[in-house]
């Protein structure tokens, strides 16, 4: 059992009021997922994807009816979207390819041209102005063809996936430096296999979740196996895999909630990373554990939770170049008091979660601002794997449909603080990516919920893009190396400035913590 307690001063209050900076050479991108931004959901030779079929058929649970159809439109707007990378000074661009897109049947047989051609044109438009490409390689949008045989839980997914690879590396590994398997196998599973309310909403809680989670993470391994072999020595690009990875505190000091905690990260954090990086390799002992009891208890004859050969669990360990980390919030656990249905991931984990109050909440539910938890988060990881190379590859806010998205600035200025302070005490992170880019289609909030640097008109044919205050701030962040807590642009206005590390100002922190300490020590006295 372990609080991983620390000095709370430091963290909460930020109180030694120093400016931390940002090395040169740390790396901001932004990112999307195909299903989410490009629409042209059947054009071209397009296969339908398991998020295409969910929302068809269940549009009553967006709640404002848009469904990923058209969303951003950026099959068609690709050109623009470089344009707003160049606007904010971007290093990088993260985005997906659409599996249906490439192989509308999801075997490879069928090659979609026209699909190859999108990507082609999108990474060509990229490179031609200096920004590298991270490629996403599965972000939820599972082939409907591949689903109809069981998806994830049918034990050929692995090969599906590793013959998927084959036809994508085979393109594009010339000009991509940065590859992600697979976008958080906790949401395909828990959410799409083990839930009702994702795709492909199969609702086997305790069961299919897991049988899912095992497919995912040994395709994740194959896929990094195939580039270490074919591709690695000639074109050296990493290879990674994003986590959702959010943080999480017990309500108190209780132990029964410290106990709790312990849980809760093994299933949602441990689950997913020790397989890669820990010593051992596999799945958290604690978890098979745990799993194995209950499903004793409940009368199956073996676990429900499945087991690794030694070849599965040596082909997992080590099977990444770096960490994608999927941060947004924290939550803090006590143990249920509610009886879960059994079987069911829930009541296999049995905690209830809750935050506290003074966190400001987005427009999504389940999203408040805490950022503290990725300092938290990066002392965990560092303790218990030993300083793992990371990029946070997703990290956002949620707002209203509004270009003045204070709530975006405030949470992304706080954020960076407290990855600065991470950093500052040893995390290896050499890249932040926010989500988003642009507004786009919230699965099933639809465009309820706005996550974009830009905001996006979906009511307009041309599906406009504006930039947001946040997106000037995050730009200003970008060239200045620090976080200015007052600075504010004069107009929304942006335009594509030339980047050059001579522009970084070195003296410019200095003079923002004089200015800083002359407000708190003298004007406020
Ligand atoms: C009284 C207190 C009640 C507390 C209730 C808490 C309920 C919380 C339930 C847990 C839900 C966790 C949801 C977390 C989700 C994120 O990790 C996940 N959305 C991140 O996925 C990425 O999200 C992006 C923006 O949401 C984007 O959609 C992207 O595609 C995803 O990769």
């Amino acid at each position: 059992m372990c609080s991983y307690s620390f000095s709370v001063s430091k963290v909460y209050g930020y109180s030694d009021g120093r400016i931390r900076r940002f090395k040169d050479d740390f790396m901001f991108g932004a990112s999307t997922a195909a299903y989410q931004v490009e629409g042209a959901w059947d054009l071209d030779g397009k296969g339908e994807s398991i998020w295409d079929r969910f929302l068809h058929q269940n549009p009553e649970i967006i709640p404002d009816g848009e469904g990923g159809d058209e969303a951003c439109d950026s099959y068609h707007n690709y050109k623009r979207d470089v344009e707003m990378l160049r606007e904010l000074g971007l290093d990088y661009y993260r985005f997906s390819i659409s599996w249906p897109r490439i192989l509308p049947q999801g075997f490879a047989n069928n090659i979609n041209k026209k699909g190859l051609e999108y990507y082609d044109n999108l990474i060509d438009e990229l490179l031609k102005y200096d920004i590298k490409p991270m490629v996403t390689m599965f972000h939820f949008d599972l082939p409907q063809t591949l689903q109809d045989l069981g998806g994830w839980a049918n034990p050929n997914s692995v090969q599906w996936f590793e013959e998927y690879a084959k036809v994508i590396f085979k393109q594009y590994a010339h000009k991509v430096p940065y590859w992600i398997t697979v976008n958080q196998p906790n949401f395909i599973c828990v959410d799409g296999y083990g839930g009702k309310e994702n795709a492909p909403g199969i609702g086997s809680s305790g069961i299919g979740d897991y049988m899912c989670i095992k497919n995912v993470m040994l395709a994740h391994a194959k896929a990094y196996r195939l580039y270490e072999k074919e591709y690695k020595k000639q074109f050296n690009a990493d290879v990674g895999i994003s986590l959702a990875l959010s943080w999480v505190d017990p309500l108190n000091n209780i132990t029964e909630n410290v106990e709790a905690a312990d849980i809760y990260r093994d299933f949602t954090i441990a689950m997913y990373v020790n397989p890669i990086w820990s010593k051992e390799g596999d799945f958290p002992r604690t978890v098979k554990r745990r799993v194995l009891e209950r499903s004793t208890a409940q009368g199956f004859p073996e676990s429900r939770f499945p087991v690794l050969s030694p070849e599965e669990i040596q082909l997992l360990k080590g099977s990444a170049d770096f960490m994608g980390v999927n941060h947004y919030t924290t939550f803090l656990v006590k143990p249920s008091e509610k009886q879960y249905p059994v079987p069911s991931f829930e009541d296999d984990v049995n905690v209830t979660l809750t935050y506290r109050p003074e966190w400001k909440q987005a427009q999504s539910k389940w999203l408040r601002s805490a950022p503290y938890g990725i300092y938290k988060l990066c002392l965990y990881l560092n303790k218990e794997y030993d300083y793992p190379l990371m990029i946070i590859t997703e990290h956002g806010w949620s707002t209203k449909k509004v270009l003045k998205d204070r709530s975006r600035v405030r949470n992304m200025r706080e954020f960076f603080k407290a990855l600065l302070l991470g950093i500052e005490d040893g995390a290896r992170v050499k890249g932040y990516t926010s989500w988003s880019l642009m507004d786009n289609v919230e699965w099933s909030a639809g465009t309820s919920e706005r996550f974009g640097l830009y905001d996006v008109d979906f009511e307009s044919s041309k599906k406009t893009r504006t930039a947001r205050l946040s997106a000037l701030v995050y730009k200003r962040i970008i060239e200045q190396r620090i976080v200015e807590p007052h600075w504010i642009p004069n107009s929304l206005n942006i335009s594509i400035t030339k980047r050059s590390n001579a522009q970084r100002n070195d003296i410019e922190p200095y003079f923002v913590f004089i200015i800083n300490y002359l407000f708190k020590n003298i004007l406020l006295s």
